[in-house]
C-alpha cells in the first residue's frame, strides 16, 4: 500500500497501518531519546514508570541521548541505569512523536536484545516486569497465569502498532501525534511502516 509519508519521515518505507485525522502537527526541532526492550523466549521485559514523562505507564527502558553519546550508547546506559542489566542491543526502529503545543518532536531510537546479563532490579525510575507475547495454551488469559500478556491498555497508545513488529524482528518507522484530553495524552493521528528491504 502506498501513501504520502508524514512530515519528518523518509526512506523506502511501506505503510503498515495509519489512522486518525487532522493536520500533522508542526515542529521546528527534534530531541533525541532511546527506548530498549529485552526479549527472552516468548517474554518481554517492560518497566512501570514511577516518575517523569510517561509516569504510571509501562514502557521500555530509555531516556534522553546525552551530549557526546550515540543513540546506541545512550540506550545501553539507560538500560543499565533504569533496569540494572546489560544487553547486546540492536537497532529495531525509529519513531517520531509530537505533542500538541510542544513545537519540538521526540525522535526515539528503539533497540531490542534477545539476551541479557545481570538481574533486573527496581530503580528510582522503573519497576521491571516480564510479560508474555505468546497466546496462552487455553486461548484465553486468566489472572492465574504467572506471566500476563503485554498490558497495552497501560502503555502509550502507539505501542500496540509497533511492538508486535519489534517482537517479530521486523524493522519499523513511524510517527504519532498526540493531543491532551483532560490530563491524558491521546493519539490523534498515526502512521507506521516497515522498511522495504525488510520484506
Ligand atoms: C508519546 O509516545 C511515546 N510512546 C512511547 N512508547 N515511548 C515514549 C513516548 N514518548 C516518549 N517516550 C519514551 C522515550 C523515553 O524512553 C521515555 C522518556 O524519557 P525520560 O523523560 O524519562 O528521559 P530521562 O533521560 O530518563 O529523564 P530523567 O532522567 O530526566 O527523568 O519515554
Amino acid at each position: 500500500m502506498t501513501s504520502a509519508l508524514p512530515p519528518g519521515l523518509e526512506g523506502n518505507l511501506v505503510e503498515y497501518v495509519r489512522g486518525g485525522e487532522g493536520d500533522w502537527l508542526p515542529f521546528d526541532q527534534k530531541r533525541f531519546y532511546t527506548n530498549a526492550f529485552v526479549i527472552q523466549g516468548d517474554k518481554i521485559l517492560l518497566g512501570w514508570k514511577k516518575r517523569g514523562f510517561g509516569v504510571n505507564k509501562y514502557n521500555g527502558f530509555g531516556g534522553k541521548v546525552e551530549l557526546g553519546e550515540t543513540p546506541a550508547e545512550a540506550a545501553m546506559r539507560e538500560l543499565k541505569e533504569e533496569a540494572g542489566i546489560v544487553a547486546p542491543l540492536e537497532h529495531a526502529g525509529s519513531l517520531l512523536f509530537m505533542t500538541k503545543g510542544a513545537g519540538w518532536a521526540f525522535q526515539i531510537e528503539i533497540f531490542s536484545a534477545r539476551s541479557y546479563s545481570g538481574i533486573p532490579i527496581e530503580t528510582d525510575e522503573m519497576r521491571p516486569e516480564w510479560f508474555s507475547f505468546a497466546p496462552p495454551a487455553s486461548g484465553v488469559f486468566d489472572t492465574n497465569e504467572s506471566v500476563m500478556p503485554i498490558p497495552y491498555e497501560k502503555m502509550w497508545d502507539d505501542d500496540v502498532y509497533w511492538l508486535p513488529l519489534l517482537v517479530q524482528g521486523r524493522k519499523f518507522v513511524g510517527r504519532a501525534d498526540f493531543v491532551m484530553e483532560g490530563d491524558e495524552f491521546k493519539m490523534a493521528r498515526h502512521w507506521f511502516g516497515t522498511i522495504k528491504s525488510d520484506h
